[in-house]
């Protein structure tokens, strides 16, 4: 079982970053089973693309399982791996049994929302192709009195935290922060990371996660100050579904 405590983002205590969760191979052989798989798997949004693997859910949050991709659970067995790192270890099932996975182009991103009600409370996301910026942000202080919704309530622009996901990188959140937090990544071309001098940029410079980046010159630009191009990006985001239908002819589990 990893320890999971060496991979504590600093600042939190429910978010877990590990570099190198997979090889260059391995990246580039999903990859390409990514491009290689048939295109009505893909889901258009109004600015990025996705596979949904693992099943579709009903309105009520029952899975309706299906078998996720053998190059995710075969070789490499991506599913194992995080099962191994114990993140998932008081979930339902144990394991991940749901993937989003998204495609990001340069210059996509996605806005900041919080994930619905249905997952267990953990997420598990590998990064691959390209890095991203994750920024974690907080609703302003509700000034009406109806705060049994987060609908429509202002958001803080300044986030709380951001993360730097280096490709191959699979980084662990637990639901609590997206309860409380919404999570978004900009849709830019290119990442600014300004020198420790630079105090005019102030927020968008905290990347809680510097110290572990698996990268030592990823690393020195990020807290040094640079710019990063954006690649194609491929998140793998693995969540445990609690609810899963069964006895469903011609359905296993
Ligand atoms: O691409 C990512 O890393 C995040 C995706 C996300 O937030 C989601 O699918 O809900
Ligand atoms: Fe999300």
């Amino acid at each position: 079982m990893t320890d999971l405590a060496r991979y504590l983002i600093p600042g939190t205590d429910e978010a877990f970053y590990i570099p190198d969760f997979v090889t260059a191979e391995e990246e580039d052989f999903i990859i390409r089973k990514i491009h290689e798989s048939p295109l009505p798997k893909w889901k258009h949004l109004a600015n990025r693309r996705l596979q949904i693997w693992g099943g579709s859910m009903t309105a009520k949050g029952v899975l309706i399982p299906e078998e996720v991709p053998p190059f995710i659970n075969k070789y490499p067995d991506i599913i194992a791996r995080i099962k191994a790192t114990g993140a998932f270890q008081s979930s339902p099932h144990g394991a991940p049994n749901h993937i989003i996975m998204n495609e990001y182009l340069p210059g996509q991103g996605i806005m900041p929302h919080e994930d619905g009600p249905a997952y267990h409370p953990v997420v598990a996301t590998l990064s691959l192709g390209s890095h991203a910026v994750f920024h974690y942000y907080r609703y302003k202080p509700s000034t009406t009195a109806d705060s049994a919704s987060n609908q429509g309530r202002a958001i803080d622009p300044d986030p709380v935290f951001s993360v730097f996901l280096e490709p191959r990188s699979l980084v662990i959140t637990r639901a609590s922060l997206y309860q409380t937090h919404l999570h978004g990544i900009d849709g830019v071309h290119a990442d600014v990371f300004p020198a420790p001098s630079d105090t005019a940029s102030g927020s968008s410079a905290r990347i809680a996660n510097v110290e572990l980046l698996g990268d030592a010159p990823t690393r020195e630009l990020v807290a040094n100050g640079g710019t990063l191009e954006r690649r194609a990006r491929y998140s793998l985001t693995c969540r445990d579904v609690a609810r899963v239908a069964t006895g469903l002819p011609g359905l296993k589990r």
